[in-house]
């Protein structure tokens, strides 16, 4: 672990990170990079540079990837990962983590989140604010769970998948890699085909 923390993107998601980088009283410094170049500063920390710049900055900073979208965090991650960047887990103080649960690289817990025993929450994941992950699941990476869903026990939810804000997800049930879920949809039994599922139950669009 590295004293100085660069956030990837200085948008909202990243002003969300950033906040609980400094809440984790880890880091000496924090600083940001951004595509964006009339952007200078997020919350009261610098922008130094743009994404592209990362790889620059590996020996002397851990690194953060705080991109919204799926495939492009995936995407910057895997090759900061393939080039030794040293790249944490991010967890809110105020987050419930039970015994038995493993959380990869890149991941963030934000406020309020909670996971109960023997989950798995693979690299590069978003569990956004208030969500609940129940025993057992295995939230694979680079997964985002929106504000406010709900992953009851035995769950299984496959790589690059989005939860909707208010998303809910029944007990033994298994999601397919890269689907998503719409704000406030329930899923009620496996999705074994990608795509964009909504309403109550679910259904394809
Ligand atoms: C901190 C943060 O901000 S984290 C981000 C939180 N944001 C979210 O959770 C947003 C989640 N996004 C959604 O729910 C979106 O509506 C999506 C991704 C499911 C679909 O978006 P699109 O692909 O653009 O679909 P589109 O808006 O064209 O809707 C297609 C149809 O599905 C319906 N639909 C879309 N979303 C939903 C929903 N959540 N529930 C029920 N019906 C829906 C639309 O009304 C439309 O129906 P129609 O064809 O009868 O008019």
């Amino acid at each position: 672990m590295k004293s100085k923390l660069l956030i990837i993107g200085a948008g909202g998601h990243g002003k969300v990170v950033a906040e609980i980088a400094m809440k984790m009283n880890r880091w000496s410094e924090i600083a940001f990079l951004d595509n964006n170049e009339s952007k200078r500063s997020s919350l009261k920390f610098e922008v130094i540079g743009k994404s592209d710049d990362a790889f620059r900055y590996i020996c002397g900073y851990d690194l953060f990837v705080a991109i919204g979208d799926n495939r492009i965090r995936e995407e910057l991650q895997e090759k900061l990962e393939k080039a030794g960047a040293s790249i944490p887990v991010l967890v809110h103080p105020q987050s419930i983590i039970g015994n038995d649960v493993s959380i990869g690289m890149g991941t963030v817990l934000m406020a309020g989140v909670i996971i109960n025993c023997c989950s798995k929450v693979g690299k590069g994941c978003i569990v956004n604010t208030g969500a609940t992950i129940d025993h057992d699941n295995v939230i694979e990476d680079f997964v985002h769970l929106s504000p406010g869903t709900h992953i009851a026990g035995n769950v299984r939810i496959g790589k690059g998948t989005w939860i909707g804000i208010g998303g809910l997800v029944s007990n033994n049930v298994s999601i397919i890699t890269r689907s998503i879920i719409g704000a406030g949809a329930v899923v009620v039994k496996d999705i074994n085909t990608a795509g964009t599922y909504v309403g109550v139950p679910a259904r394809g669009v």
